[in-house]
């Protein structure tokens, strides 16, 4: 993706090739060696890599180390006729990069990035020509820009799943949907907090997407997008309409469950004996009148969501078994198609489980309150 967007906006004119180069090389390592498990995991299990990097980004320090040591081998270093002022600054510039992903960090970057974009307007031809006049003197400034926008970059880059066709973008989505699922169950065997955004019981295909595209991908999408317009077709537009078909499915999937529930409700009823019946008098539930409209609406959900595959309909066997064996929906779930989140976002917990503030400046947390390096969290 960071290669797609370096031509879009023509990037080594924006920041220079060597900063290109660092993006690069940061967006193939920022994931090595990934165990599969997040850092909130890691930092819940104490995990080896968590005691290694005192719970601060256990696993962006941990490719980022692993990065280093392959760049060690002769036969793979890439930077071997740079000159040590040169490698310092790629050593310097991967490290920044690569640590920058960390999602317990996005809105930090968010908000820093959103803070310095009106002071430089690529789209603003004037603007550009003005710091370009002057860039000896916003020598600082200009680099510090620069600083923000790769870690944007390279965090645009990792969680564009959703910017690419919907053939590729969903197997991808099934696979990270059961890696997330293969951490709750972890969680729960092991007795750790059970990390929400991850439980099979309580998201579904399409409630996800609708919380990580709504509150984390389109914000900092439409940030980049602000700066560099060209971006708009590319990824923005793109993200905002998997929004659109997530939101219509998680809609749909949502009535179903309605129409699965006033299912259980009239054959519950049904089996009541007529002297049992809190209805006294009536056999007739008040459901049943509008269950043929009902029926009409679930035959369009299966209509909607023939897109939709593994994963989601995993759940919905799972539901479907339950109910067999009697339980209620509401036992098996508890409203998991909920588009207004109640499950917090891989952000939100994320920046719970870190203890400590990477960055060396104040940021603005998600509570609007000021943080500091070093400052405890929470
Ligand atoms: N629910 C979704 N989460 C997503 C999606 N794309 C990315 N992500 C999350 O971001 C992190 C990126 O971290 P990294 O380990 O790959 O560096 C990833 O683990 C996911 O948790 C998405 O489409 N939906
Ligand atoms: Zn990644």
């Amino acid at each position: 993706m960071l290669y797609a967007i370096s031509w879009c906006v023509d990037l080594p004119s924006k920041i220079g090739d060597l900063e290109v180069l660092i993006l690069l090389t940061s967006c193939i390592c920022h994931d090595l060696d990934h165990p599969g498990y997040n850092n909130i995991y890691q930092i819940n299990a104490k995990t080896e890599l968590a005691i290694r990097y005192n719970d601060i980004s256990p696993l962006e320090n941990h490719h980022c180390s692993v990065a280093f040591r392959i760049l060690e081998n002769e036969d793979c270093n890439i930077f071997k006729s740079f000159s040590s002022e040169d490698f310092k600054q790629v050593r310097e510039g991967m490290i920044r990069c690569i640590l920058a992903t960390d999602m317990a960090r996005h809105n930090e970057i968010l908000t820093n990035f959103k803070e310095i974009v009106p002071s430089f307007n690529y789209n603003d031809k004037g603007h550009v020509n003005l710091v370009r006049t002057f860039m000896s003197e916003l020598e600082i400034f200009s680099f510090d820009l620069h600083k923000k926008l790769c870690m944007v970059l390279i965090k645009v880059s990792d969680i564009s799943n959703e910017a690419r066709p919907m053939d590729v973008a969903e197997p991808w989505l099934d696979k990270l949907l059961q890696e997330f699922f293969k951490q709750s169950d972890a969680e729960k065997l092991e007795g750790l907090p059970v990390t929400p955004f991850m439980d099979r019981e309580k998201i579904t295909k399409p409630s996800s997407q609708c919380s990580f595209i709504g509150f984390v991908l389109l914000p900092l999408f439409e940030a980049l997008g602000d700066l560099f317009i060209e971006l708009q077709d590319l990824i923005v537009q793109p993200v905002r309409e998997a929004l659109d078909y997530y939101r219509r499915l998680n809609e749909a999937t949502r009535e179903e469950r309605l129409h699965r529930k006033s299912i259980v409700e009239f054959i519950d009823h049904q089996n009541t004996p007529i002297s049992q019946s809190p209805e006294s008098g009536s056999t007739v539930p008040k459901s049943s009148s509008n269950s043929s409209v009902k029926m009409k609406k679930s035959l369009s959900f299966q209509q909607t969501r023939s897109r939709s595959r593994s994963t989601d309909e995993d759940t919905e066997n799972e539901g479907l078994a339950a109910l067999e064996e009697g339980q209620s929906l509401e036992d098996v779930q508890e409203d998991p198609e909920s588009c207004d989140s109640e499950t917090a976002t891989e952000v939100e917990v994320s920046e719970k489980a870190l203890k400590f503030k990477i960055s060396t400046e104040s940021s603005i947390t998600t509570t609007g309150r000021k943080s500091y390096p070093g400052s405890r969290k929470g």
